[in-house]
C-alpha cells in the first residue's frame, strides 16, 4: 500500500499546491486523478514518486517505509515505479524497441548498463511491445511513429521494468478522442493482468467513467471527492471544474462600446 500522510506541498514561490492531504492507494486499484488545470494532480503524482518532496507530512511506500526521508528506500521505490507522461520522452532517432530498453537500464547496476543488454532483456522489451500493439513497428525510428504509437513505446517502456506501480500524467491528454480510449484501454488491461496498481491524472471525464476503479478529484490544491466513477454527476463536476452557478451572468465576449 502506498500512502500519503498529511503531505503538503508549497513551492518556493510560496504557493501552497497540496493543502495536507491523506490518501491510501490499495494494490491493484485502477485511479484516476481529476481536476481543473493547477488543481495539483501532477504535484500529487510527483510526489507519489519522490519527484517532488513534500514540505510537510510523508509518503509511504509499501515494505519499504519514507521516500521522503530515507533515499536508499526513494531510489528502490522509483526502480519499481513506471513512469508515463503526456509528452512521451522518447528518443526520436532511436527505434521504439531500444526507447523500450531504456526502461530495463534502472534494472542494471550503471557499469552493466553501459554494455549492450542481455538478450532476456530484449525479449522483455519485445514482449512488451507486443502487449500494446505495436511489435511490427519495433525496429522503426520513434520520431516515425503516430502520437498514439508513441505513447504506446511509452506504456512499453514503463511495463519493460516489471513494474508494481505506474504514474501516469495525462498520458493520453495529445491525442484525439478515439486513440485516447484505445491506449488507456491498453494500459488499462495490461495493469489488470498483471495486478499493477495505478494512478492516472486525465482530464477527459467520459475516461474516468469508463476505466477508473477510484476517481479522485483535487481544487486548488485539496481532495474534493474521493469515491467511485459512478457518482461523478454534473453537480461533483460543477465543483471540481469551478464552473459558475447557472445564474451567474454570461460574461460579455466583447467589451461594450465606450
Ligand atoms: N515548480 C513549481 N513552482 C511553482 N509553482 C508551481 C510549480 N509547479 C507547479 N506549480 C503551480 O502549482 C499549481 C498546481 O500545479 P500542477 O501542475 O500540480 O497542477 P495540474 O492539476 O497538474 O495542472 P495541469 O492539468 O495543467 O497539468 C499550479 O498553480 C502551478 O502553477
Amino acid at each position: 500500500m502506498l500512502r500519503l500522510d498529511h503531505a503538503t506541498v508549497t513551492y518556493a514561490n510560496g504557493l501552497t499546491a497540496l493543502h495536507p492531504t491523506s490518501l491510501a492507494f490499495r494494490p491493484g486499484e485502477f485511479t484516476v486523478l481529476l481536476g481543473a488545470s493547477g488543481a495539483g494532480k501532477s504535484t500529487l503524482l510527483r510526489c507519489l514518486n519522490g519527484l517532488v518532496t513534500p514540505t510537510a507530512g510523508d509518503v509511504i511506500a509499501d515494505g519499504l517505509g519514507s521516500i521522503v526521508s530515507d533515499r536508499r528506500a526513494r531510489r528502490r521505490h522509483r526502480r519499481r515505479t513506471g513512469m508515463v507522461f503526456q509528452q512521451h520522452h522518447l528518443i526520436g532517432r532511436l527505434s521504439a524497441l531500444d526507447n523500450v530498453l531504456t526502461g530495463r537500464l534502472a534494472a542494471h547496476g550503471f557499469f552493466r548498463s553501459l554494455f549492450p543488454l542481455p538478450r532476456a532483456d530484449r525479449r522483455l522489451a519485445l514482449a512488451a511491445l507486443d502487449r500494446v500493439g505495436i511489435l511490427d513497428r519495433a525496429l522503426e525510428r520513434a520520431d516515425r511513429l503516430s502520437g498514439g504509437q508513441q505513447q504506446r513505446v511509452g506504456i512499453a517502456r514503463a511495463m519493460a521494468q516489471e513494474p508494481t506501480l505506474v504514474l501516469a500524467d495525462e498520458p493520453v491528454a495529445s491525442l484525439d478522442p478515439g486513440s485516447a480510449e484505445r491506449v488507456l484501454g491498453d494500459l488499462h488491461r495490461i495493469c489488470r493482468e498483471d495486478g499493477i496498481t495505478a494512478i492516472v491524472s486525465l482530464h477527459q471525464v467520459a475516461l474516468a467513467r469508463r476505466f477508473a476503479d477510484r476517481v479522485i478529484a483535487l481544487s486548488h490544491g485539496r481532495v474534493v471527492h474521493d469515491g467511485r466513477p459512478e457518482q461523478l454527476g454534473a453537480r461533483l463536476l460543477d465543483v471540481i471544474y469551478d464552473t459558475p452557478p447557472a445564474d451567474t451572468p454570461p460574461v460579455p465576449l466583447v467589451a461594450a462600446a465606450e
